[in-house]
């Protein structure tokens, strides 16, 4: 059984149409790439994913449960970094990973995690006070202080220099390697050609195509991901 399938899933805010009939699959162990246009659907899908939203039709299954009716018992299984997380200024990178780490029943060790995400030096700064880079470290620490079986990344590197990119990508690779599924929303085709095992391209609403990136790469007759991704999305453009 997948670790999450989504079938049919269908969302409208008002008259518009977000998400309009999207199916895929996540098998356990895998990065698996979320990939689309500005307004393809993807942070409505994975809020639906979470629970944050109640769908207007379609089935979600994530590790065998109901994100509406199991929203509870989701929440204690899958760590989520969102897109541009925020947290107050004064809060210190230790802090703030304890304040998460005391909302799950078996939280991961902070010191432990500290170290991963090579957090240490910097465990009693406050976070306004961080880099681009060390907080999204931060961020990817709060994603898996609860000890996740899957974890949500949204633009994880948004912002971030080659370098900050770069470590960030093996820390990720890490993650996987540690044994938890991770889905990966990106823009970056670079970054899903490096990480992710598996893709699904995104476009106004719709899953239009799902694979490999090397899967991808062919059946768009193109060298790159990049150039696969702008020629499987070309038709809403
Ligand atoms: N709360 C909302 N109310 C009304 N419309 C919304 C809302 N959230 C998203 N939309 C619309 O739904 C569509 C899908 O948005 P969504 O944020 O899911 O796309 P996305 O693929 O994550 O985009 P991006 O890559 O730009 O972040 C867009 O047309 C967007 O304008």
């Amino acid at each position: 059984m997948p670790l999450l399938e989504v079938t049919g899933l269908r969302k409208r805010y008002g008259a518009r149409v977000a998400v309009d009939g999207v199916s895929f699959t996540v098998e356990r162990g895998e990065i698996f790439g979320v990939l689309g246009t500005n307004g393809a659907g993807k942070t409505t899908t994975v809020e639906c994913l979470l629970g944050l939203r109640r769908p207007d039709g379609g089935t979600i299954s994530v590790l065998g449960l109901d994100p509406v009716t199991d929203r509870a018992a989701l929440t204690r299984r899958v760590g989520v970094q969102l897109q541009e997380s925020r947290l107050p200024a004064k809060l210190r990178v230790r802090e703030a990973i304890e304040l998460f780490a005391s909302f799950y029943p078996d939280p991961a060790d902070v010191d432990v995690l500290l170290d991963r995400l090579d957090l240490r030096a910097h465990a009693r700064s406050a976070f306004g006070k961080l880099s681009g880079g060390q907080k999204q470290r931060v961020s990817i620490a709060l994603a898996l202080v609860g000890n996740p079986e899957l974890a949500i990344l949204d633009e994880l590197t948004t912002g971030l220099d080659p370098h900050a990119r770069r470590e960030t990508w093996r820390l990720v690779e890490g993650v996987r390697d540690a044994g938890v599924t991770v889905l990966l929303v990106t823009h970056f085709m670079a970054e899903a050609e490096r990480l992710c095992d598996r893709v699904a391209v995104f476009d106004a609403g719709r899953v239009v195509a799902t694979g490999t990136p090397d899967e991808l790469r062919a059946a768009a007759g193109a060298s790159t991901l990049d150039d696969a991704f702008v020629s499987l999305t070309r038709s809403t453009r």
